[in-house]
């Protein structure tokens, strides 16, 4: 592990390429950095470990399929925020989680720009540069701040689901209903204590597998957005700081008018 915390520490160094290109919308942005990282951490793995698989966002992207299966595989997002890189503002992370049988082992997020490495290992605590985090605890929606994504889509279904479900949270009301542009980072404030709650439908397994196993290591909960169990391929999350809360988020939040659209999309 402490090799490919090192290996990522390294790779943030190249985040300095600028060339944009537009993937699935206006707003979903690749880069020459995003398929350069990628190249690199799964080369850098592959030759120590020959036999393992991976499902990286721009092997997707250029056409991979994503398969989770009980092999130890790795699921990599080289650059999460890449519409924030491309703009300079300030959150970008590296999210890297390893699974075996489906199960998540360990998984490490770098905020690139904050210095921040979270990481956080299966029944072993989660840290933040080496220091134990922690969940805020609260079980009262009404005294939370919750993170969520805008999201890259742009058609009017897509926006006004995502648009009632921040109005809805409000009018409970919370107290404060954030976005960091990263999905991974994002979930890593939960597990700091610095958000109680974050949902967000329409991201992809690498967007959040990592910061997955550092909120339920660091204390918190992690379920669907309609209150099941949660399935890190189903394109939706809500990770909370208690149950209490992340129901509270699953009786608000709507993803129905997605669901037929993720089926088809499904990653
Ligand atoms: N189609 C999509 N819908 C929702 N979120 C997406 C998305 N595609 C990417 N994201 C992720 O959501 C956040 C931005 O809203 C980022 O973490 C971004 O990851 P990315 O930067 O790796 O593409
Ligand atoms: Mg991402
Ligand atoms: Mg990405």
């Amino acid at each position: 592990n402490a090799h490919i915390i090192c290996r990522t520490r390294d790779f943030c160094f190249v985040l300095n390429s600028k060339e944009v290109r537009l993937k699935s919308s206006p707003a979903d942005l690749v880069t020459e950095t995003d398929q350069q990282v990628e190249k690199m951490l799964i080369s850098a793995i592959r030759r120590k470990y020959p036999q393992h698989r991976f499902i990286g966002e721009e092997s997707v992207a250029a056409g991979e399929a994503v398969e989770l299966t009980d092999s130890p595989t790795w699921i990599i997002d080289p650059i999460d925020g890449t519409v924030n890189f491309v703009h300079r503002f300030p959150f970008v992370a590296v999210s890297i989680a390893f699974t075996v049988n489906k199960q998540t082992e360990f998984g490490i997020v770098y905020s690139c720009v904050e210095d921040k490495l979270f990481h956080a290992q299966r029944g072993r605590g989660a840290y933040l540069n080496g220091k134990p985090l922690c969940v805020s605890g609260q079980t009262d929606i009404h005294r939370c701040v919750v993170v969520t994504e805008i999201g890259a889509e742009r058609d009017d279904l897509a926006l006004s689901t995502m648009t009632s479900n921040i109005c809805r949270l409000l009018r409970l009301p919370v107290q404060g209903v954030r976005a960091l542009g990263t999905a991974a980072v994002d979930m890593c404030q939960v597990a700091t204590g610095g958000a109680d709650a974050y949902y967000h439908i329409g991201m992809h397994c690498w967007d959040i597998a990592a910061s997955t196993i550092i909120v339920l290591e660091a204390g918190g909960v992690v379920m669907d957005t309609d209150g099941s169990e949660f399935d890190m391929m189903s394109r939706k999350v809500i990770a909370a700081s208690s149950s209490a809360v992340a129901n509270g988020i699953a009786q608000v939040v709507q993803a129905d008018s997605f669901l037929g659209d993720f089926s088809r999309n499904r990653a």
